[in-house]
């Protein structure tokens, strides 16, 4: 038995679910990984230096064992997110640690505690075996997975599952990732495919989606309502491409911020009207490593409200951190909202709190999301509400290149993988959806 077998069952036209739980599994599939011997391998090295094709590799690996409440999914496509840049790059630190830590918790959590991280926290695929406890998926479904992995066993994350002591982002705090011929999740992380979606198309959205939805429309984020003005730092990446997509179709008003004229197209032709090329207008928030320039932050800030007839921002959307945190803080109103989720240019931000007290904004946290809120963001995507963003497809062969390319910010909205799938364009199950919606799918491609 092998992966091709399991691939000859995705695509036969009537395979039912008994003849997938009959399907047996191979002993091992292909899977992209970066290797605990190699973790000092970029030690010396500017970020921007550090190359994920030096330290990604396609290796041959070992199915894991299947505990209660998992699911063994065979993976159609993936899609490069951030996080697996980082893990390529072993910063903020070697995801080698969170494995080791999760393998300590557990008899079964010691699977994941490998000389080997298989990375990726995206897919679209077709779920092959259930674990003990699982009632809700059955092998066959199409589905897609969010990277959301709880053990749910305190009662702090009761509320809201973001919260609980043992939440990880499956394929970076966990192994058995995405980008890979078979994944494992648990079954709460799984959601049923887009059927007016290719498996690339619908691997695509998952990660970024979930999360500017969580960070942007929910409640546990900054909650945008009708008529918000809302600052989207990269707004045609991959956060920033939904994002943008969730303000304008919630009747906000988004103000895109972007590097180059391409880019600012891409926002135009998504129906946003304020854009700002960040390039082209040339602003420096720090005049050297240890200083900002508030003088650029209020040119910033004119800027914005020549866009919006004098108005200041309610919400921004933050991810670049230490290089914008200043003037994303001084651009907001009285009252308005500073959301953030990372901090890709550096975690240690610098910001005038004067105008945070006096003016009485908020900075709030926000991580991935919880199965509900990826849950709603899945199916405003199955809905044809919001659209992938998929710009170019890889090989998982050539998925170092992908991450390179996202690392050096090469890249327009998501990048995607082909895993099983042998080409793209396959696994759409509702062609008239697919039709109404053809021009917003296709936007992103090959731009
Ligand atoms: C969905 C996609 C998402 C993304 O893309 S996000 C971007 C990528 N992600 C990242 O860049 C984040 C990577 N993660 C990290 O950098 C680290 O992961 C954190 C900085 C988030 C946490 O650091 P750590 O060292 O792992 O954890 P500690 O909580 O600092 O624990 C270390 C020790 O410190 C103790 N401790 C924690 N809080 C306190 C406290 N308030 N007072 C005293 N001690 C404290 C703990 O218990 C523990 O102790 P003990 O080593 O003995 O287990
Ligand atoms: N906590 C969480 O749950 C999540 C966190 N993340 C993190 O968010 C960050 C962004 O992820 P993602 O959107 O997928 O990445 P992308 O690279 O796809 O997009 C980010 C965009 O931000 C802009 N940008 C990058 N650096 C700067 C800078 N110094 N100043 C201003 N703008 C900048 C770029 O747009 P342009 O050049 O056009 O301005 C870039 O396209 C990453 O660090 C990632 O790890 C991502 C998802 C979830």
């Amino acid at each position: 038995m092998t992966v091709k077998d399991i691939l000859d069952a995705i695509q036969s036209k009537d395979a039912t679910s008994a003849d997938f739980a009959a399907l047996p599994l191979p002993d091992s599939y292909r899977a992209i990984t970066v290797h605990k011997d190699e973790t000092e391998m970029f030690a010396g090295l500017e970020t921007r230096d550090k190359d994920p094709r030096k330290s990604i590799h396609l290796d041959e690996v070992p199915v894991p064992e299947l505990g209660p409440g998992e699911a063994l999914v065979a993976v159609m496509a993936s899609s490069v997110n951030y996080n697996s840049v980082w893990t390529s790059i072993f910063e903020p630190l070697s995801t080698f640690g969170f494995l080791e830590r999760y393998g300590r918790t557990n008899e079964l959590a010691k699977r994941h505690d490998l000389p080997y991280h298989i990375i990726g926290s995206d897919l679209a695929g077709v779920v092959l075996r259930t674990g003990p406890g699982v009632n809700a998926w059955k092998p066959g479904d199409e589905v897609v997975a969010h990277c959301l992995s709880v053990e749910l066993e305190s009662s702090d994350g009761h509320n809201d599952t973001m919260l609980d002591p043992e939440q990880r982002i499956w394929g970076f705090e966990t192994n058995f990732g995405g980008l890979a011929e078979i994944a494992l999740v648990k079954s709460n992380q799984l959601m049923p495919k887009p059927a007016h979606l290719s498996w690339e198309e619908a691997a695509a959205p998952g990660l970024v989606n979930s999360t500017a939805y969580r960070q942007l429309v929910s409640r546990n984020g900054a909650g945008m309502k009708q008529g918000d003005n809302v600052l989207i730092w990269g707004a045609s990446g991959g956060l920033g491409s939904y994002a943008t997509q969730f303000a304008l179709a919630g009747g906000a008003n988004p103000v895109c911020v972007v590097s180059s004229p391409q880019k600012a197209e891409i926002c135009r032709s998504m129906g946003a009207e304020a854009i700002i090329d960040r390039n082209a207008e040339g602003y420096r928030f720090w005049k050297d490593e240890r200083t900002q320039d508030p003088k650029e932050w209020k040119r910033f800030g004119k800027r914005i409200r020549e866009l919006t007839g004098g108005e200041d921002i309610d919400i921004v959307f933050e991810h670049p951190g230490r290089e914008t945190f200043g003037a994303s803080v001084y651009v907001t109103r009285k009252g308005g909202t500073i959301t953030t989720c990372a901090s890709t240019s550096g975690y240690l931000h610098e910001y005038d709190n004067r105008y945070l007290w006096m003016s009485l904004k908020r900075i709030i946290g926000s991580h991935f999301a919880n199965y509900r809120e990826a849950w709603e963001a899945n199916r405003l995507i199955a809905k044809g509400r919001i659209h992938p963003t998929l710009s170019k497809v890889y090989s998982l062969e050539d998925t170092g290149q992908a991450a390179h390319d996202v690392h050096r910010n090469l890249h327009q909205g998501k990048v995607g993988v082909l895993c099983l799938a042998p080409e793209e364009g396959l696994g759409v199950r509702d062609q008239e959806t697919r039709a109404k919606h053809i021009d917003a799918i296709n936007r992103f491609r090959n731009v």
